[in-house]
């Protein structure tokens, strides 16, 4: 029986087709450098796996006959948040799962196990999804938006409910600037300043129902984080989200508190349902995160008895295996065909969060993001609007990521300003010296290396000879 709340939405979600394509990685680089990490292991390219993987194939042969019985279905609002982590902390190691989200530092999580509600009735395989650790740069995030904006345009009038975008931002609490999505929000209270992830803004100054805010006492936050700070009041007005912030900055919170007070006024269930509607479906890319998670929703739900949570989990570790976003998808597709009544409770999410999303982009996921998001979109009309608000706490560039010297010697002066031009791409802070600049310019750039922290320099054997760089972090030989 379909849920009552989806009859009168009109929305129409278009197909997400344009692949994205795979990236240049530095891993060892960034790995040591504190830079956003990548993933160490290999994943092979996605064009192979479609054929192999009968079950994601299966899910898009099928995209058609859900989309039969989906078609009635309708939705009221629908909020996309994408959240993406710049993470300078976790190593590559960490991709697994088993990533630390700080929660030793600040402490006040952990004391409801995960998954304690919710559980009794079609969920014997848990399954988690959630995206790893580490954000990237911005073009990553426009390539996000561009993703899930590009067909947006051409259903562009059915999309439109009405919310007046605009007004949403001029709207919110003076702190955003009414602007639309030409360039993201960057906050700036964050930038370049490790410890302030802290903002002066308390929770009880913003409109979150006493019971969270009860809650949130109880876990020990007073002051939001800069995260939480700027994109509570834009998702509380009911406008999507991609935001982007470091690791163990709150990102947890900064979604799931407002997907709480969705939930809260979402109509009361009718109490002759069997099974509770879901109203915010969260995609994680690892039972560890997703159980993380699910441990600080139940934190903020401890003083709503009425709202559970319930972590989906399947195998083992598998996201960033090969073929770990089929597994997802597989898992959805099964959860929604064969878990009773899973679909038709699906069919009331409200909110969908795609955590970390931006590691599956970067990883060349894009094709298996997009069906994921198909596949939700299938039986809960959804999609990021495209007037949504990207909220950046971040900035471009990474120069306050880096703080010791790194020398990278090459061979020849064409690879030496090849390796610096590459990192350059990457918006490091780098120079480069070689036999084809001046002596002056060498010599100039010599003594900024050598006075300023946090700095790159590529080289030619050129500059090897006799020089004398102090605490140099790291010295990298390019032997091509
Ligand atoms: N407003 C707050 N005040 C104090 N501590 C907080 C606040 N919000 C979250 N925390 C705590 O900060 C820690 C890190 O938060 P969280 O795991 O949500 O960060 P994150 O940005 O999601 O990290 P990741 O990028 O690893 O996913 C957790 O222990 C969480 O309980």
């Amino acid at each position: 029986k379909a849920d009552p709340r989806m009859k009168n939405s009109s929305r129409v979600v278009p197909i997400l087709s344009r692949i994205f394509p795979h990236r240049l990685r530095y891993h060892s680089l960034s790995t040591k450098l504190g830079f956003p990490n990548l993933p160490t292991r290999q994943f092979s390219t996605r064009s192979g796996l479609r054929s192999e993987d009968g079950a994601l194939k299966s899910l898009i042969d099928d995209e058609t006959e859900i989309s039969d019985w989906v078609s009635g279905l309708k939705s009221d609002s629908f909020q996309t948040c994408l959240y993406s982590s710049d993470d300078d902390k976790a190593g590559s190691e960490n991709w697994d799962g088993d990533r630390h989200r700080g929660k030793d530092e600040r402490g006040g999580q952990g004391r409801v196990s995960p998954g304690k509600r919710w559980r009794e009735s079609d969920s014997d395989d848990y399954s988690s999804m959630r995206g790893g650790g580490g954000g990237r740069d911005d073009r990553l995030m426009k390539s996000f938006r561009d993703l899930i904006s590009e067909e947006y345009s051409e259903e562009e009038d059915e999309y439109d409910d009405g919310g007046g975008g605009g007004d949403v931002l001029k709207n919110a609490s003076g702190l955003f600037p009414a602007k639309r999505e030409a360039s993201p929000l960057v906050v700036p209270g964050s930038l370049g300043r490790s410890d302030s992830y802290l903002s002066e803004t308390r929770f009880d100054q913003c409109s979150v129902s006493s019971s969270s805010l009860k809650g949130i006492k109880d876990a020990g936050y007073e002051h939001m984080t800069v995260v939480q700070e700027a994109t509570l009041p834009v998702i509380l007005k009911g406008k999507d989200v991609l935001a982007k912030a470091k690791t163990g900055t709150g990102k947890t919170v900064a979604f799931l508190l407002p997907s709480i007070e969705v939930v809260l006024k979402s109509p009361p269930i009718d109490r002759d349902q069997k099974r509770s509607p879901i109203f915010v479906l969260i995609i994680c890319p690892t039972r560890e995160l997703a159980s993380q998670a699910t441990a600080e929703a139940n934190t903020l739900l401890k003083y709503h008895p009425s709202i559970g949570v319930q972590v989906v989990i399947g195998g083992r570790d598998f996201l960033w295996s090969r073929n770990g976003c089929q597994q997802i998808l597989a898992r959805l597709k099964d959860h929604i065909e064969n878990t009773a009544g899973f679909a038709t409770r699906v069919m009331g999410v409200k909110v969908l969060v795609l955590d970390e999303a931006d590691h599956l982009l970067d990883m060349g996921f894009r094709r298996d993001i997009e069906h994921i998001i198909a596949a939700v979109r299938q039986i809960c009309h959804i999609a990021l609007k495209r007037d949504h608000e990207f909220i950046d706490t971040i900035g471009q560039g990474t120069e306050e990521t880096l703080t010791g010297r790194v020398l990278v010697f090459c061979t020849t002066a064409m690879v030496t300003r090849l390796v610096a031009d590459l990192l350059g791409e990457l918006n490091l802070n780098v120079r480069d010296i070689h036999s084809r600049k001046p002596q002056s310019y060498r010599t100039r750039i010599s003594d900024e290396f050598r006075k300023s922290k946090g700095l790159i320099l590529v080289t030619s054997d050129v500059s090897a000879h006799g020089v004398d760089y102090p605490e140099v972090t790291l010295v990298i030989q390019v032997s091509c």
